[in-house]
């Protein structure tokens, strides 16, 4: 069994505090949806699909101990709250495609007039707790599907060396993980030789998250630094380049952690195959490109410190060259 980010049974939710490993494996409870959006805006909970699933189960279990007595009562604080959870983080767009979904559920549920309020409580309640066997689901898909499509770009038998970044794994899902739902299919397939996974600055999802789940999971990796991935890519034959994504435009420019786009163009470069892993909650229909994707921008000290200790010398932060800014990138989609 991998790790398990999120534990929801019968209405009670707890999340692993991410913030603590690899030190501390501790879960902590979510009784609602304040929890839930600090525990996302914090980044105790990270990871596009994991965003979502946290945010709507701690509505679920909030409005699971109320009574509505007017069904228009429920839905009125089911819009109001689906909205107060897409403002914890702004560039993974699972957390938005949701909401959409279950605004238009419950509204269709208020018009349906053989339904009581309580079914429609019951009915809306089900249809988050479905949200997390669907994820489980479209990882196994999508790890099967892009091992298969990597392993028909090598010869027969050969054994590929993989290159990932930030973490996509159970932490980041509700279980199994996309880009890295990949790398466990191939080394189930006995077909994975080495994954290398960079270690993301400067939250550090691959140094202390995706290292704590291929080890938990006995995968054959490497931690690189993330200034080492051209000398990589140059030096040790990588097969393929697979990362997440927080927010895929409809022309499949693709928003995801940052150091990606520098990846995308060190594997252009090196002539590398870069497949970008996501469900298709994580695609914005909406959005035409990738000018259009909110980057998201975070407190300077995720830079400057770590775990409370300064290693990046203070400096006059109104000057631009010392502005510590924590950006995703996109990476525009090399076709062809
Ligand atoms: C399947 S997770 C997708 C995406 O989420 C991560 O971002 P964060 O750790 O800041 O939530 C990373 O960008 C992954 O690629």
């Amino acid at each position: 069994m991998t790790l398990q980010a999120i534990r929801y049974e019968n209405g009670t939710l707890e999340v692993l505090d991410q913030l603590l490993l690899p030190k501390e494996s501790k879960y902590i409870p979510i009784l609602g949806v304040e929890d839930g959006w600090k525990v996302i805006n914090k980044m105790q909970v990270r990871g596009a699909p994991a965003i979502a699933i946290v945010g709507c189960l701690s509505l679920a279990v909030e409005i699971s101990k109320e009574e509505f007595e007017k069904k228009k009562a429920l839905r009125r604080e089911v819009e109001g709250k689906l909205n107060y959870l897409i403002s914890a983080r702004p560039t993974a767009v699972n957390m938005k495609q949701a909401a959409d979904h279950l605004i238009s559920y419950i509204n269709s549920l208020d018009n349906d007039e053989s339904i009581s309020a309580q079914e429609m409580q019951a009915r809306f309640v089900a249809a988050i707790e479905a949200m997390l066997e669907k994820d489980i689901s479209d990882n196994r898909s999508i790890g099967e599907f892009g091992a298969k499509a990597i392993l028909n770009s090598v010869m027969d038998g050969e054994q590929v060396r993989i290159l990932t970044h930030c973490n996509t794994g159970s932490l980041a899902t509700a279980y199994f993980g996309t880009a890295l739902g990949v790398v466990r299919c191939l080394h189930s397939a006995s077909r994975l030789e080495n994954c290398y996974f960079t270690e993301t600055r400067p939250y550090n999802q691959g140094a202390r998250l995706t290292a704590y789940e291929l080890i938990h999971d006995k995968i054959p990796s490497t931690l690189v630094c993330d200034s080492t991935v051209a000398y990589l890519m140059k030096t040790a034959q990588i097969s393929a380049v697979v990362v997440g994504a927080d927010r895929v435009a409809s022309n499949g420019d693709t928003a995801n952690k940052i150091g990606t786009y520098q990846i995308a163009v060190v594997a252009k470069h090196h002539e590398v195959p870069f497949y970008v892993a996501a469900p298709l909650t994580s695609i914005d229909f909406s959005v035409n490109t990738g000018d259009n994707i909110v980057i998201e921008e975070r407190p300077q000290i995720e830079m400057t410190h770590i775990n409370n200790l300064r290693i990046a010398s203070p400096g006059n932060t109104n000057c631009k060259h010392s502005m510590y800014l924590y950006k995703y990138y996109f990476i525009q989609w090399h076709k062809g």
